[in-house]
């Protein structure tokens, strides 16, 4: 109270305590207010004045119940698995060890989480079939091991377990199954330690092409080990016939992705759905699948009722003189004020959403101009980022919605329940009702996925759908999942409709991101600063006194918008990541800049070599196990590494979780580096004559090669030379 420290004018502690007394009365109406509210805070009593004074509160109260929600749909798909699984006597987590202990669940969690754990089988294979398998060396060892546990144990089934080895003293690949086995042969009074089990595993798989030497550990894990002559065979393959992805057979699928709002500028959200859901569509297609790339946009709904009216007022001649909206966004807020502070503007927005709706010709054009603003700004980011996307977005369903509704009464009435004027529905083990009409008779977010999703799978005729949108919408999606299935649109063993959720984008102040007023970040701004930023980086690694000023631009651009997207990729899609120049720009990390130097400095050694492309040429198609002494282990392990790309690309067909790849290509990146260190490509002579190995020149070029394909999975421009 006494916050001043001159003597002379200090009160006595009489007249302070009047004074506080006085402060105390003409604010106690106040206290005693913010008294109720910590009392209701305490009591957990989220009562709307509380609500009020606490956007905050109120807004993590709403997270809250929809993470609360989420946990009940995760536990219960949790309970279900380990029914099933309990069914087909599979031992939850028993592949790596001890299934009871926590902690080491836990980590191997975490393992997964964050991209160090190694490809590991799922016992269902999802679109990928035995004979899909390809390359895969995995995947080919599973079936190995699925004739040799069949042989071994013809009276119990039991799965193939394997995956690569975390340590590879203990050997390329391992198989976990004998651990779980040996469980369930004890179930049937067989008793066998778990490496005896395993011992008759190996001694069924017997002499295999693939395989050099198995090993049972004392945990009775068995360690395989390549041979690596089959190994630089299939090398050999690979440089002949180019780097190829494993051949599955064809599907549709359609990717929903990016679907930003019309009027309000797409965001880092929307940005992250945009990055991910590109490399999701570049993996497909570069299995050869059938891909529908689909911008769900939101272009439809009472927004437009405001914005329509607000257009009217500001550009009256709008139909023969076309305005120039440069910032909808401001336009947007504007026009929400006044759809919030008055009322006869509210009334002419509702009417302006009814002509809308009965399709005015007038009122058409006004909402085809705002959209036409929205979709060009958009464009402008895909052009910088290489996105590829078709529209079909909310107002494409509107007579869908209809017909939706009139078949939902006629042939699920059961499904449909009126409360308070609204018709809800309740899909199956989902608290949250869908709302498919509102009050007022119109239609709603839930409305319009229920008809894209009947329109997807009936229309479009999709075998696979994903819609790879925030992880806040989980709760929505999941319940339009929940009403197709319940409606018998499809059936999970048969198709799979999929949120391919992501985290949120933060600041480096773990804070969601924005700009430092507390604005959205636009996103041609965030380009913009990423150039920047890539350009500063070039020029501090003295990159512009070696470059051409056309080999800059193209290099500032692919680092730049490379960065941005590998920054992305590269974090579990499943967690809320921080977005930094600062670090997605390290070029000692790993980062799209690390990367691109890496590739760019392989690609170099092939224009130092100065060997001539016939040559080169020439020595692959003759190139045989004996003509390539590749027999340096880390010749051997880059080798190996280059095999497991069909490893990685299968896995990821089934995960969808873009790290796995971003984590191989590092790997590679970290094995090329080492094999250039020890091996010598070019030799230089003491008597300045130059040698060229050409084998190694070999495994220079298809490592190039298989990082570029991974490249362009994620959307990477690569440069030739940085
Ligand atoms: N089918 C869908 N719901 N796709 C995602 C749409 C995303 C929505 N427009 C948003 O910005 O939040």
């Amino acid at each position: 109270m006494s916050n001043s420290g001159n003597q002379s004018t200090a009160l006595s502690a009489d007249q302070e305590l009047q004074l506080a007394n006085a402060a105390f009365s003409a604010d106690s109406s106040e206290a005693a207010r913010l008294l109720r509210l910590m009392e209701a805070m305490e009591k957990n009593d989220l009562n709307e004045e509380l609500l009020e004074v606490c956007p905050d509160l109120a807004e993590a109260y709403k997270t809250n119940e929809k993470l609360k929600y989420r946990v009940g749909i995760l536990e219960k798909s949790l309970a279900t698995q380990l029914e099933k699984n309990k069914a087909a006597g599979i031992v939850t987590s028993s592949a790596n060890g001890n299934p009871s202990d926590p902690k080491k669940a836990k980590k191997e969690n975490e393992k997964e989480k964050t991209g160090g754990g190694t490809p590991k089988l799922a016992t269902k294979i999802n679109y990928v079939k035995v004979e899909d398998y390809g390359s895969s060396i995995l995947y080919r060892l599973t079936e190995v091991f699925r004739v040799a546990i069949n042989k071994a144990y013809p009276n119990v089934e039991w799965p193939p377990l394997l995956q690569e080895t975390a340590n590879r003293k203990h050997g390329d690949y391992q198989c976990n199954s004998a651990m779980g086995l040996a469980n369930k042969l004890r179930q049937v009074g067989v008793n066998k330690k778990p490496t005896e089990v395993a011992q008759e595993i190996c001694d069924a798989v017997g002499q295999n092409p693939l395989i050099k030497t198995l090993g049972v550990s004392q945990n009775g894990f068995i360690n395989i080990f390549l041979d690596d002559n089959h190994s630089i065979q299939q090398f050999v393959q690979i440089a002949k016939q180019g780097v190829q992805f494993p051949k599955i057979t064809k599907r549709r699928v359609l990717v929903d992705f990016s679907s930003p709002n019309i009027a309000k500028e797409m965001h880092v959200g929307h940005l992250r759905s945009t990055i991910i859901g590109d490399s999701i569509a570049r993996l497909l297609e570069a299995v050869n699948f059938e891909v529908l790339r689909i911008n769900h946009i939101g272009d439809w709904g009472t927004q437009f009722g405001m914005l329509i009216a607000h257009l009217y007022d500001k550009y009256p001649d709008f139909l023969t003189n076309l305005p120039k909206i440069s910032d909808l966004q401001a336009f947007y807020k504007e026009s929400k004020k006044r759809f919030d502070e008055d009322e006869q503007f509210k009334k002419r927005a509702y009417e302006c959403v009814v002509k809308l709706q009965n399709k005015e010709p007038e009122f058409v054009k006004a909402w085809t101009l705002i959209c036409d603003v929205s979709k060009r700004y958009n464009q402008m980011v895909y052009d910088r980022l290489d996105i590829k996307i078709e529209d079909l977005g909310e107002s494409f369903y509107q007579d869908k919605m209809i017909e939706l509704i009139n078949f939902l009464k006629q042939k699920h009435s059961d499904f449909l329940k009126e409360e308070e004027g609204r018709l809800v529905a309740f899909p199956t083990g989902c608290d949250i009702p869908l709302t498919v009409v509102k009050s007022d008779g119109g239609f709603t977010y839930d409305t319009s996925d229920l008809a894209a999703l009947k329109y997807r799978i009936f229309d479009q005729k999709v075998d696979w759908a994903i819609y790879v949108v925030d992880s806040g919408q989980s709760l929505h999606l999941e319940t339009i999942y929940a009403a197709g299935r319940d409606m018998g649109w499809y059936k999970p063993e048969e198709k799979r409709v999929e949120h391919v959720a992501f985290g949120l984008v933060l600041g480096e102040d773990k804070k969601k991101f924005k700009t430092r007023s507390g604005e959205t970040v636009r996103l041609l701004d965030l380009l913009d600063e990423g150039v920047k930023r890539a350009a500063e980086k070039l020029v501090e690694k003295g990159r512009d006194k070696v470059m051409t000023e056309e080999e800059l631009k193209v290099a500032r651009e692919a680092v730049a918008y490379g960065c941005i997207k590998y920054a992305d990729l590269s974090h579990t899609r499943t967690q809320d990541y921080v977005f930094s120049f600062d670090r997605m720009l390290d070029d000692r990390g790993n980062t799209a800049v690390y990367l691109l130097y890496a590739y760019a400095r392989i690609r170099s050694i092939f224009r130092t070599a100065n060997v001539n492309q016939d040559a080169y040429d020439a020595f692959v198609r003759s190139a045989s196990l004996d003509t390539l002494p590749l027999n340096m282990p880390t010749e051997q392990r880059l080798i190996k590494h280059i095999l497991k790309l069909s490893d990685v690309i299968i896995l990821i067909l089934e995960t969808l979780m873009l790290h796995s790849l971003c984590d191989y290509m590092y790997q590679m990146a970290t094995l090329f580096t080492e094999f250039y260190n020890e091996c010598k490509v070019i030799d230089k002579k003491k008597d300045g004559t130059e040698i060229v190995n050409m084998h190694r020149l070999m495994l220079c070029d298809v490592t190039a090669n298989v990082m570029s394909k991974c490249f362009n999975i994620l959307g990477i421009r690569e440069v030739p030379k940085m």
